[in-house]
C-alpha cells in the first residue's frame, strides 16, 4: 500500500536570530512540529555542527550561511531569511546543491522608512546633541542650525520598496524628493529621478542609502562622494555597512563639514547584544547611532514570522518557489490524489529528455508536468500515480545532472 502522507515530525526546522514566535506558530499550524527556536545567531563552527541534519533553516540578517556551511548541510531543501536582505546567503552554494532560498521582501518596509523620516527632522534640528546635553542637566535653547523638513531636499540613493516608500512619507511632510537608482523607476507623486549619483549628492540637503549589498553598491560612497555631498548635508545609512567608508564620514562629521548623519548598518556589528560596539563615529556630535535595528518593531517582525514560514510550509508542501531569490520560480496547484515529484538539475541540454526516457522505461505515466529554469538550473516537478512514486523516485536520483530529488506524497 502506497504511503499517502508525508511524516511531518520528520522535517526538522532550525530558526536563529530570534525569529518571531509567529513562524513557530505557522509551523505547527501546517503539521511542522520538529523546530529548534534559537534567540542568537551561531558562528561557523557551531553552524556546521548544527544544520547536518536540518532541513530548513530560517536567519536574519547576522547568520553567515557560505559555501562550507552548505556543504555541511547535506539535508538542507530551504532557506528562509526573516528580513530582506539575502546577502548573508550564498546563494549560488545554495542554488548549486537545489536549495531554495526565501525572504520576506516588504514586511519591514514601512519599520525602515518611518525610522529614517524620523532621523531626518531629528537631525535637521539638531536633536542628538540637544537631547544629551538635556539629559546631562544643560540647556541648548537656540534655533541655531535647526531647521524645518518643509521645502528641503531629500535624496534617495535605490528607489526601490524602502526608498519608494520613504519618497511617499517624505514628500508628505514637505520634502522635496529626488532620487537616484539603475533602474529607470516611476516617481511617486512628484519624485524626480536624477541622472548620476553625483547629481543626488550636489544637489540634496539630506541623503538616504537604500541600495542592497552587490558588487554595484560594495563602498559606493567613499571619499570623493563624501567630498561631493552639500557642504552642510545630512547623511542616513539604513542599508548595508559595506555600502559605506565610514573612516571619511566620520572626518567629515569631525571638520563640520557635514550637519549631522544617522547610521544603523556598520561594516563590522557585534554578533551579539553582549559584544562591544566600536565605531569612528562613537561619540560624535549629531550623529544618531542605532544597532541594526531599522526592522524591527514588532508589527514588521511578526508579519515577517508568518510570511517567511508560509512560504517554506508551501514550498515543502507542494513544490511552490514562486518568490524564491535563487531558485526558478514555478506555482503548482495541489496534488490531492497523486504524488509528486521534485527534480532539480544543472540546465544543461538533454536533462528533459533524459527524465521522459526513465520515467516512460519504467512504465511511469506523468499525470501533470511542470518545468522552469534558471541560467544554471531547472526544477521540473511531475504528478504520478501514488503507486509509482517510488520507483519513479529511484530512477530520477540516477539521471545524469540531478541535483536534487524529493518526493511529496499527497497530503
Ligand atoms: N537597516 C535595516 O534593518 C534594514 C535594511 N535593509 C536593507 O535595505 C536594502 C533595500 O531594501 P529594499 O528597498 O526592500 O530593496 P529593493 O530591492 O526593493 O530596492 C533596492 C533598489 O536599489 C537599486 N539599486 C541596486 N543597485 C544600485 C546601485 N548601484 N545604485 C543605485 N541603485 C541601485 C535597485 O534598482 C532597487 O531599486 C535591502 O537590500 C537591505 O540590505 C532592509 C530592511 C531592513
Ligand atoms: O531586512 C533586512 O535586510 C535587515 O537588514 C533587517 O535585518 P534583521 O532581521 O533586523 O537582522
Amino acid at each position: 500500500m502506497a504511503k499517502t502522507s508525508l511524516d511531518k515530525s520528520k522535517i526538522k526546522i532550525l530558526l536563529l536570530e530570534g525569529v518571531h514566535q509567529s513562524a513557530v506558530d505557522t509551523f505547527h499550524n501546517a503539521g511542522y512540529t520538529n523546530i529548534e527556536h534559537l534567540p542568537t545567531s551561531l558562528d561557523e563552527a557551531a553552524l556546521i555542527e548544527k544544520i547536518r541534519d536540518v532541513h530548513f533553516v530560517g536567519l536574519r540578517s547576522r547568520t553567515q550561511l557560505n559555501e562550507r556551511v552548505f556543504a555541511a548541510a547535506e539535508k538542507l531543501v530551504g532557506v528562509g531569511c526573516f528580513c530582506i536582505g539575502t546577502n548573508q546567503v550564498d546563494l549560488d552554494a545554495a542554488l548549486k546543491r537545489g536549495i531554495a532560498v526565501f525572504n520576506a521582501p516588504y514586511s519591514n518596509t514601512r519599520s525602515v522608512a518611518e525610522l529614517v523620516l524620523a532621523e531626518a527632522i531629528m537631525l535637521l534640528r539638531g536633536i542628538p546633541l540637544k537631547t544629551a546635553r538635556a539629559h546631562e542637566g544643560g540647556w541648548l535653547k537656540s534655533a541655531k542650525n535647526a531647521h524645518e523638513a518643509r521645502g528641503k531636499t531629500l535624496g534617495i540613493v535605490g528607489y526601490g520598496n524602502i526608498g519608494a516608500q520613504l519618497s511617499v512619507l517624505a514628500e508628505s511632510t514637505g520634502f522635496k524628493v529626488l532620487y537616484y537608482d539603475v533602474v529607470a523607476k516611476l516617481g511617486m507623486g512628484n519624485a524626480t529621478q536624477v541622472a548620476s549619483l553625483d547629481e543626488l549628492l550636489r544637489r540634496a540637503d539630506v541623503v538616504s542609502l537604500h541600495v542592497p549589498d552587490v558588487p554595484s553598491t560594495r563602498w559606493m560612497i567613499g571619499e570623493r562622494e563624501i567630498a561631493t555631498l552639500k557642504p552642510g548635508a545630512i547623511f542616513i545609512n539604513a542599508s548595508r555597512g559595506s555600502v559605506v567608508e565610514i573612516e571619511p564620514l566620520a572626518e567629515a562629521l569631525k571638520a563640520g563639514r557635514l550637519h549631522g548623519a544617522a547610521v544603523d548598518v556598520f561594516p563590522v556589528e557585534p554578533k551579539s547584544n553582549d559584544e562591544e560596539f566600536h565605531s569612528p563615529l562613537r561619540g560624535l556630535e549629531n550623529v544618531i547611532l542605532t544597532p541594526h535595528i531599522g526592522g524591527s518593531t514588532l508589527e514588521a517582525q511578526e508579519n515577517i514570522g508568518v510570511e517567511v514560514a508560509e512560504k517554506l510550509v508551501t514550498y515543502s508542501d507542494n513544490g511552490t518557489t514562486v518568490t524564491s531569490v535563487n531558485f526558478p520560480e514555478v506555482a503548482l496547484p495541489a496534488h490531492p490524489e497523486r504524488h509528486r515529484l521534485l527534480h532539480i538539475h544543472h540546465n544543461v541540454p538533454g536533462v528533459m529528455s533524459e527524465i521522459n526516457r526513465v520515467m516512460s522505461e519504467n512504465g511511469i505515466n506523468i499525470a501533470g508536468q511542470y518545468l522552469q529554469t534558471n541560467e544554471t538550473v531547472g526544477y521540473v516537478v511531475m504528478d504520478v500515480n501514488k503507486a509509482y512514486s517510488q520507483a519513479a523516485l529511484e530512477a530520477l536520483r540516477k539521471v545524469e545532472n540531478t541535483l536534487k530529488v524529493r518526493v511529496l506524497y499527497a497530503p
